[in-house]
């Protein structure tokens, strides 16, 4: 078996604004994430970070290399958090069974050379960046996480997010992953927006009904940009992007950034006037 996956190129701004719906799409949206019985991965150029997923229905899967690291074994140059969205499974990492629960991450470090997938509905929303160092696999539960209340009912945006990988939790040489979940009624992400040009970030929207979507907003503040992202979709926000999107309906979603620091609270804030 060999793992399926797509390249993503960094894409500049000016060329983004010039882009139609389906020229976004292509390069921004990641559709049919997750694939029955197998891991896939997109490989962007985004400082490098890979996004994927392992949904084993019912047959373990293994981590394999693919020709864009270069690397004979995927993580040699590189580590991984695996979110769990769906039933609880387990991940293999060299010999060492971790029981990953449902809303669970598992980081696993930089040097791992034998990773299995396993769990008849579990869901493994994978990110990967390259590391320098490695650190101890970890399973990271929603407890551990440092959570953040933001938001107010009145804007539409209550939420808390909760920051799986923080001083206490973890030590990641590029990975910074955390969940946001919202109050009953409140559907905007992320606003006020913001930027952060020495990180890039992928977001994974999911708990969408059927009929539902998030629009979510890409782009340069001055010049944004809109998505369609249906449950299960993940988007790739450029370091030059703002990201922020509102529901039709109700959502959980989960982001992801690597670039040159691990500091989540160094954004640049965009003011609600700024936007256009
Ligand atoms: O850089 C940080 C990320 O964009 C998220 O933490 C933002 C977020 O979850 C939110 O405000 O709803
Ligand atoms: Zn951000």
């Amino acid at each position: 078996m060999t793992t399926d996956f797509d390249i993503r190129f960094a894409i500049d701004p000016v060329s983004a604004s010039t882009m139609n719906t389906e020229e976004l799409r292509d390069h921004f949206l990641i559709n049919d994430l997750f694939v029955p019985g197998a891991v896939n991965w997109t490989y962007t150029h985004y400082d490098r970070m890979a996004v994927g997923s392992a949904a084993p229905n019912g047959k373990p899967l293994k981590l394999e290399t693919i020709k864009p690291t270069g690397t004979e074994n995927f993580l040699d140059r590189r580590e991984l958090i695996a979110a769990n969205i769906g039933e609880a499974g387990t991940i293999t990492v060299d010999g060492t069974d971790y029981a990953v629960g449902s809303r669970d991450m598992l980081y696993v470090g930089m040097g791992a050379k034998d990773v299995q997938f396993a769990g008849d509905g579990a869901k493994y929303y994978l990110l990967s960046a390259p590391a320098h160092a490695s650190y101890p696999t970890t399973l990271i539960k929603q407890s551990d996480a440092k959570r953040l209340d933001l938001g107010s009912q009145e804007t539409a945006n209550e939420r808390s997010i909760f920051q799986f990988v923080n001083a206490d939790s973890v030590k990641t040489c590029q990975l910074v992953v955390g969940l946001t979940s919202f109050a009953p009624g409140s559907v905007w992400n992320t606003m006020p927006a913001h930027i952060h040009d020495r990180r890039m970030e992928a977001y994974l929207y999911f708990d969408l009904k059927p009929d539902a979507f998030v629009v979510h907003l890409m782009g340069e503040p001055d010049e944004t940009r809109h998505l369609i992202v249906r449950n299960e979709e993940a988007v790739i926000s450029p370091p030059w992007s703002i990201h922020s999107g509102a529901g039709t309906g109700a959502y959980t979603f989960i982001w992801a950034m690597a670039g040159d620091n691990v500091d989540y609270t160094d954004v640049d804030k965009i003011g609600m006037d700024e936007l256009l």
